[in-house]
């Protein structure tokens, strides 16, 4: 069953009087199936951005469709709209975006609590992803008192708590160094295999690419092309570079 679908997606930023415009998406359409961890890679200026601000349904498109689930969460109001995102989607940023006047148990709970969820089943489930991401030794600390990679998977563990239909994951290790970067990339994957969490990421790193199952490499706001994870991370790692220096736009300088 496809989880995220687009049709035809095509934003256009400016106004055609003032003689600014950019088309940052092109007719752009993709499917997610369920449980897929999908990389979204591509130039500086290509439409990640724009793709994923869309999805989280931070921005509109200008034509096309999305459906999450069947449904197209553009269509909706604005409180249907905000029950939607709460129950559906879960979001990771480049800058954790969590609260620093809470203890890292109180980020994670909070779409709990908006949920109006009994504290014996928010207990359950914090224990739960506590466990995965390994992060049950700190959730009374504040964010000011754990390291970035620990604040990322906090942010993964409220991303998670209220087993959304996907996760949306911008630049999510963009902020890290290269083991926080390496144990992030595993949780996201024991995240995927264990609970089955659909999860799309965008990314410039193609080491955290290549614990995707699936890459869609993005040019121009246009499809570009895509390649599929068949061995070992290792070997979908080359297969990734040589996409890259394939797609150039300042790739091919980097690796
Ligand atoms: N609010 C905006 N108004 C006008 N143009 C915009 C706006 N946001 C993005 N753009 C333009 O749309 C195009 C796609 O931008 P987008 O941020 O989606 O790219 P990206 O692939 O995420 O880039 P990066 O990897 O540098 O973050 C770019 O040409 C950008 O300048």
């Amino acid at each position: 069953m496809n989880v995220l679908e687009t049709i035809g997606l095509s934003k256009i930023y400016g106004s055609k009087g003032k003689g600014i415009v950019v088309k940052a998406l092109d007719d752009f359409s993709i499917a997610v199936h369920e449980g897929e961890f999908v990389g979204v890679m591509g130039p500086s200026g290509s439409g990640k951005t724009t793709l994923l601000n869309i999805l989280a349904t931070i921005d509109s498109p200008s034509s096309g469709q999305v459906f999450i689930n069947g449904k197209n969460p553009h269509k909706l109001d604005k409180d249907k709209l905000a029950l939607f995102r709460r129950r559906n989607l879960g979001f990771i940023f480049q800058d954790f975006n969590l609260l620093d006047t809470l203890s890292a148990k109180e980020n994670i709970i909070l779409p709990l609590v908006l949920e109006g969820k009994v504290q014996k089943e928010i207990d359950k489930r914090v224990k739960d992803v506590a466990k995965i991401l390994n992060i049950e030794d700190i959730l009374e600390k504040r964010t000011y008192e754990i390291s970035g990679g620990q604040q990322q998977r906090v942010a993964c563990a409220r991303a998670l708590i209220n087993d959304p239909s996907i996760i949306l994951a911008d630049e999510p290790t963009g902020n890290l160094d290269s083991k926080a970067s390496m144990d992030l990339m595993e949780a996201l994957e024991t995240i995927n295999n264990k609970r089955g969490a659909t999860i799309v990421m965008v990314t410039h790193d193609a080491f955290a690419a290549s614990f995707c199952n699936r890459i869609i490499m993005i040019k121009d706001g246009r499809f570009f092309l895509e390649i599929v994870k068949n061995s070992s991370r290792q070997v979908f790692f080359k297969e990734i570079l040589d996409s890259l220096s394939l797609i150039g736009g300042g790739y091919n300088e980097t690796i």
